[in-house]
């Protein structure tokens, strides 16, 4: 850690950009814009403060858009909240992650220093379903009845294979089909949720498959395997786990042949691994319930109730989508769990005048890459 500390001086950084610092502790977090090249990015450094080094840290997450300027103020110590100035409020809320639990995994793993960017964003949103089963069991069948009966209300995270494949399979509906080293790639700059190697081949949920879903206000559906789903449970997503079962062994054979997807080999490599799958289906605190899928519409109808319970409106969402928060703002003040906004200057002459608390006490896990559960209300007028 810190091995990549360079030599340069405060004046140096605030020559190469227009910048925010943020104490944290021993460090000194200093956010800005790079124009170095032709292609402008957002540029992190780090002063600790003790020794005066320099330490420049791997960026995770996606960034923001560039804008001219920001806003920043430590919400704890986990995390920096940063207010985009000139964009609409709804899009102009990040955190910048610097030690929470995901960025300390991260930093394990790479043994360097990590930060990660989140996206703020306004309510909880529905909690995704994952479901799990052995392959042939059912799941896909399932999960299309639900898309089809109700397309408003669920999502299917679409997932990254390296897989080829199967006729009538469409790449950005079925799968995103991929190269070996893309994906690879992509996971260790930590845009995916989780990943596994399944039947022989790289399997991954991106934290964007599931995040966009839930950003449109759906609940989203993964169909994963079961070491995705243990990976899941261990990350900040909170979500609701169904195992899908079999009515037998020799049912599930009997689906799996039938489907006529796969090879002989194939076949007996994914009976092989639905004896694994199968034994893992009691693991404790993993699935939180278990369906047999024997009558396919009675399976359907219990997957239904599970799936539509805990409906929940997320009322500050409407705050948001009634289009009161297109005005851009900036950070005043924080109390306690509270941050105070205003108007930027040019807002308040537009009309746009009311300062707003926004509630970070009810941060909630999304998957890595968002931060959920912030509320907004309007606290007066000029
Ligand atoms: N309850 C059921 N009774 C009989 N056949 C079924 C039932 N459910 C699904 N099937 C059939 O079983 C086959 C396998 O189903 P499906 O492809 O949905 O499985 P899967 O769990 O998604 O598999 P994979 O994990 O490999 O993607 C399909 O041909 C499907 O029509
Ligand atoms: N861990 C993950 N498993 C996944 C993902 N997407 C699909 N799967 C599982 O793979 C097998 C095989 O699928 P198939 O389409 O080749 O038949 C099945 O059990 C799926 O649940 C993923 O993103 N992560």
């Amino acid at each position: 850690m810190g091995e990549e500390a360079v030599e340069f001086s405060v004046e140096k950084v605030a020559e190469d950009c227009k910048q925010s610092t943020v104490d944290v502790g021993d460090r000194t977090y200093v956010i800005g814009r790079s124009d170095d090249d032709s292609k402008s990015s957002i540029i992190i450094k780090i002063l600790e403060k003790l020794t005066q080094t320099w330490v420049v840290p791997t960026v995770l997450g996606t960034q923001p858009t560039l804008t001219e300027s920001q806003s920043a103020i430590p919400v704890n110590d986990e995390k920096i909240l940063i207010i985009e100035k000139g964009v609409p409020l709804n899009e102009s809320i990040w955190f910048l992650e610097i030690d929470t639990p995901f960025v300390k995994q991260q930093r394990k793993i790479k043994g360097t220093e990590v930060v990660s960017w989140s996206k703020g964003v306004i309510g909880v949103g529905q909690k995704p379903v994952v479901i799990s089963g052995p392959s042939g069991v059912g799941k896909g069948t399932l999960i299309a009845k639900l898309m089809k009966d109700y397309p408003s209300k669920f999502g299917f995270s679409v997932s990254h294979t390296t897989r080829s494949p199967r006729e009538k399979e469409i790449d950005g509906v079925h799968y995103h089909f991929t190269e070996r080293s893309k994906i690879e790639k992509d996971i260790s700059e930590g845009k995916f949720l989780e990943f596994a190697h399944v039947h022989g081949n790289i399997y991954g949920t991106s934290i964007e498959a599931v995040e966009s879903v839930t950003d449109e206000g759906k609940r989203c559906i993964l169909d994963i395997d079961v070491q995705g789903a243990r990976s899941v449970r261990a990350s900040s997503l909170e979500a609701i786990f169904i195992f899908v079962c079999p009515p037998s062994f020799e049912e599930l054979e009997k689906r799996l042949r039938a489907r006529g997807t796969e090879t002989e080999e194939q076949i007996q490599k994914r009976l092989r691994n639905a004896r694994a799958e199968l034994d893992q289906s009691n693991s404790p605190g993993l699935f939180d319930h278990l369906l047999v899928n024997d009558d396919l519409e009675t399976c359907y109808e219990n997957l239904k109730l599970l799936s539509l319970d805990d409906d929940q409106e997320d009322s500050d969402d409407l705050f948001i989508k009634d289009g009161k928060q297109t005005a851009s703002f900036c950070i005043v003040s924080k109390h306690d769990s509270e941050i105070l906004l205003q108007p930027e200057p040019n807002e308040a002459k537009n009309g746009a005048t009311s300062l707003l608390a926004l509630d970070l006490s009810s941060l909630s896990g999304g998957a890595p890459g968002r931060t959920r559960g912030l509320k907004i209300r309007s606290i007066n007028s000029f």
